[in-house]
Formats: structure tokens, C-alpha cells, sequence
């Protein structure tokens, strides 16, 4: 399998409606051939756009499987204009030699300023209170109505997000207590529960911050809900897996939790015009809202220009400095040569055979930069060659036992 291609040739495939600065980042760059779409694609159209791709930009209701990467094979990268990657099957897309970039931080603020928000909005009651007002009600009363100062929040993930929000919430004059399968630097006062029980137990808000991963799934279910405290909270605005949304909804109907945030949904509709199911609906104690942590345009224009960037230098240049699936080399620009990619199993003898063919062909090089990891190696050789040489360069390369992917960078 191999991609070669001039820069106006390479065709960028966004979908979900990424910001238009991506768009902009890639004109910028001399990239020309941008198919946009403002929605996720249904899975037999998705097969035959990704099919013709050779960068890809999802956000997070893509779901790039092992099946729809099977049709890639024009692909080059994808990039999750977004913090989650578990949209993609890494393991498969590392297999084809196809790195995936994200943004990591550029929401994250946008997300802790949201929890922040729900975490006052929930204390108040004032999520229920909205409602009835808008149905013509009146309810003036302090009854279960707190101040956020001096509760105590238990964020559960405590990493770029969580700890956003443990900062943002001493401010408040909350206690901050936090559970992360890693050990973590304590930011303030904040202070590690003895385990997730210990942080159940203790919190009067709970708020989820982990990603999605096996272990993650249905992390809080009628078992941890029910080590809540009576009359605490649930906010979610980590991934709709993580939570038994049917287990939450008992909970809040039997009014052992006094109130919910959800952003985000084990099924969530496919684009705006489609429908959302829930069996929170209805609830007026559960701010509802359709994923949204990390939609502001400041963070929605700055993931553009991030993830198309990273695209961009990967296409240009091969640098895979920040990939999440891949081994990262952050490489210089080659002005004088001509760089080739070599992307490999990792296996024994790839490497000496990649050396021998340079050393048969009597072909300077300039500069090699390799780096692997258990399952693949990536190695970038610049060379001094015309076009025609570097061309027999990569095909050549492309016929070693065990390549997944050349190219010459132009
Ligand atoms: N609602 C939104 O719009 C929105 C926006 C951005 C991110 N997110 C979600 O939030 C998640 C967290 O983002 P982040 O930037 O803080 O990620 P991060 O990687 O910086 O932090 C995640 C933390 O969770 C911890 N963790 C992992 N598995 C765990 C487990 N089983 N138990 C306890 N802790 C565990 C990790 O050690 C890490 O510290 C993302 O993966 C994404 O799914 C949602
Ligand atoms: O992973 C993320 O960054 C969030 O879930 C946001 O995803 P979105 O780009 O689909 O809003």
C-alpha cells in the first residue's frame, strides 16, 4: 500500500461541522480538494467518502471502526478535531500506518467553566425552579436551595479537565476531592479520596471526568449511585458510556440524587435535525444539554487550527510529534532533499533491508529519523534525489515484507 500524491491532489474529507478555521488552516497551507459536511455521515456513506480520503476530521459521533477503516485506503491521517479519540479504533487505524492527532487542551476550559455553572445551577435547585416558571409556577423559598462554599465536590478523572474544575471550584470555597486511577499532583487544597467509594461517600457533587475505556464503562451504575450521599448530584460531561443513564434515572425518580447535569449520552442523535431519546426527559431537576462541554467558538476555532495544523505538518512535513496512536518524531524541514516515509511493521529485518537498498543504490543520505514502538516503525530518510529517483526510492520501498505505508514528501 502506498500514498504519494502533490499537495493539490491530497483530498481532506470534514465532517461534523469542524470550525471553518480548520477549513481555513488547510487553504492556508495549499491544500485545494476540501469536502465539508455539517453532520456525521451514515456508516455506508461514511465507507465511501473515507474511501476516497486521504485526511479525515471527525469530531466525536464518527465512528471510524475497524470496517470503516478496511475502505481507507487512500488514507494518510485523521485528525479527531476534538479532546476524545475513542471514536476511532486506534489499535486498527496504528496497524494501517495511520496516525491520529486530536486537540487535548483546547476545550478544557470550556468544560470546567460549564461544570462550574451546572455545579451553582444544581445547588439552587434552580434547574427545576426555571422549569416552573416557565410553566406560569412560583416557587420563592430557600428549601433546598445551598450555597456552593463549603460543599464538597468529588471530581472523579482528575487530569487536564478535572483539575480545571478542582481550581475553579476552591475559588468558590468548595473542598475538592478527586479519584484518578493514577496518582496525580494535587492542585490547591485539593485532596485524593481514599478510593471511588470514599469520594461517593463524601461528595455533595459528583462530576466525571474520565475517558472512555473499558474500565470506564458504566463506571457509575444502582451500585455507586446508591453509595452517593442522599440529596447529592451527578454531573457528566465526560462520555455517555460512563454512566447507567436507565440506574440514574431510578435514582432521581426515587429522589436519592436531588438533582443531574448531562452532556453527554450512550446514544446521541446524529446531527441537529435528528431526534433525542432519553429517559431523563421530562425531568426538571436534570439540566439536559446536547453535548456541548466544549462547544464555544473560542475552543471550537481553536481545535480548528490545532488538528489542521498537526494534519497539516504530518502531510507536509512528517512530523507525528502528538499523535495518540503512533511513534511521535518532531522532524526539521528538508529544503534541500527529499524526504521519504517509511511506515512498517515492527518486525525483525525491516530496517537492514531499508538500509541495504540505500546502500545498493549508492544514494546519499542526508538525515534517517526513526522511532517505533511494539507494533510500528516509522522511519523518515532525506536523500539527495531528483523526483524520478525518489519515486524508484519509494516503490522500492514500498515492496519490503512488512511496509504499511510510503511516501514522498514533495
Ligand atoms: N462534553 C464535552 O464536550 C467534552 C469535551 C472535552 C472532553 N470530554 C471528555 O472528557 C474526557 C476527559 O478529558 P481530559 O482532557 O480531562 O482528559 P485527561 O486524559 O487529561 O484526563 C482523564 C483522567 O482520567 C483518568 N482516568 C482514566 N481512567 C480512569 C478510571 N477508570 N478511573 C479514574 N480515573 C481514570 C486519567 O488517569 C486522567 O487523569 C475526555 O476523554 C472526553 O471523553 C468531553
Ligand atoms: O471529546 C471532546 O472534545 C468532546 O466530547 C467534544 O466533542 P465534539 O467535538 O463532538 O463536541
Amino acid at each position: 500500500m502506498k500514498t504519494s500524491y502533490p499537495k493539490q491532489d491530497i483530498k481532506v474529507l470534514l465532517l461534523e461541522g469542524v470550525s471553518q478555521s480548520a477549513v481555513e488552516t488547510f487553504r492556508q497551507a495549499g491544500y485545494t480538494q476540501i469536502e465539508y459536511h455539517q453532520k456525521s455521515l451514515p456508516e455506508a456513506e461514511l465507507k465511501a467518502r473515507v474511501a476516497e480520503a486521504h485526511i479525515v476530521g471527525i469530531r466525536s459521533r464518527s465512528h471510524l471502526t475497524a470496517d470503516v477503516l478496511a475502505e481507507a485506503k487512500r488514507l494518510i491521517a485523521v485528525g479527531c478535531f476534538c479532546i476524545g479519540t475513542n471514536q476511532v479504533d486506534l489499535a486498527t487505524a496504528k496497524k494501517l500506518g495511520v496516525p491520529v492527532f486530536n486537540a487535548p487542551y483546547s476545550n478544557t476550559r470550556s468544560v470546567a467553566e460549564l461544570v462550574l455553572a451546572e455545579t451553582i445551577m444544581l445547588l439552587r435547585g434552580i434547574p427545576q425552579k426555571n422549569a416552573l416558571c416557565h410553566r406560569g409556577g412560583w416557587t420563592k423559598s430557600a428549601a433546598g436551595s445551598y450555597e456552593a462554599r463549603g460543599k464538597t465536590l468529588g471530581v472523579i478523572g482528575y487530569g487536564h479537565i478535572g483539575t480545571q474544575v478542582g481550581v475553579l471550584a476552591e475559588g468558590l470555597g468548595m473542598q475538592v476531592i478527586f479519584h484518578d486511577i493514577e496518582t496525580k499532583l494535587s492542585l490547591g487544597n485539593a485532596r485524593a479520596a481514599a478510593s471511588l467509594d470514599d469520594l461517593l461517600e463524601r461528595s455533595d457533587v459528583v462530576t466525571l471526568h474520565v475517558p472512555e475505556t473499558p474500565a470506564t464503562q458504566m463506571m457509575i451504575s444502582a451500585e455507586q449511585l446508591a453509595k452517593m450521599r442522599a440529596g447529592s448530584l451527578l454531573i457528566n460531561a465526560s462520555r455517555g458510556t460512563v454512566v447507567d443513564i436507565d440506574a440514574l434515572a431510578s435514582a432521581l425518580r426515587r429522589e436519592h440524587l436531588a438533582g443531574a447535569a448531562i452532556d453527554v449520552f450512550p446514544v446521541e442523535p446524529k446531527g441537529n435535525d435528528d431526534p433525542f431519546v432519553s429517559p431523563l426527559v421530562g425531568m426538571d431537576n436534570v439540566i439536559l444539554t446536547p453535548h456541548i462541554g466544549g462547544s464555544t467558538l473560542e475552543a471550537q476555532d481553536n481545535i480548528g487550527i490545532e488538528v489542521a495544523a498537526k494534519l497539516v505538518r504530518y502531510s507536509d512535513n512528517g512530523s507525528t510529534l502528538s499523535a495518540v496512536n503512533f511513534p511521535e518524531v518532531s522532524l526539521p524541514e528538508h529544503p534541500k532533499s527529499r524526504r521519504l516515509l517509511h511506515i512498517h511493521q515492527n518486525v525483525p529485518g525491516v530496517l537492514s533491508r531499508i538500509n541495504e537498498l540505500f546502500s545498493a543504490g549508492n544514494i546519499n543520505i542526508d538525515a534517517q529519523f526513526l522511532q517505533t514502538d511494539p507494533q510500528v516503525g516509522y522511519v523518515v530518510i532525506d536523500v539527495s534525489a531528483d523526483e524520478a529517483q525518489a519515486n524508484a526510492l519509494k516503490d522500492k520501498l514500498a515492496a519490503i515484507q512488512g511496509t504499511l505505508r510510503t511516501r514522498v514528501l514533495y
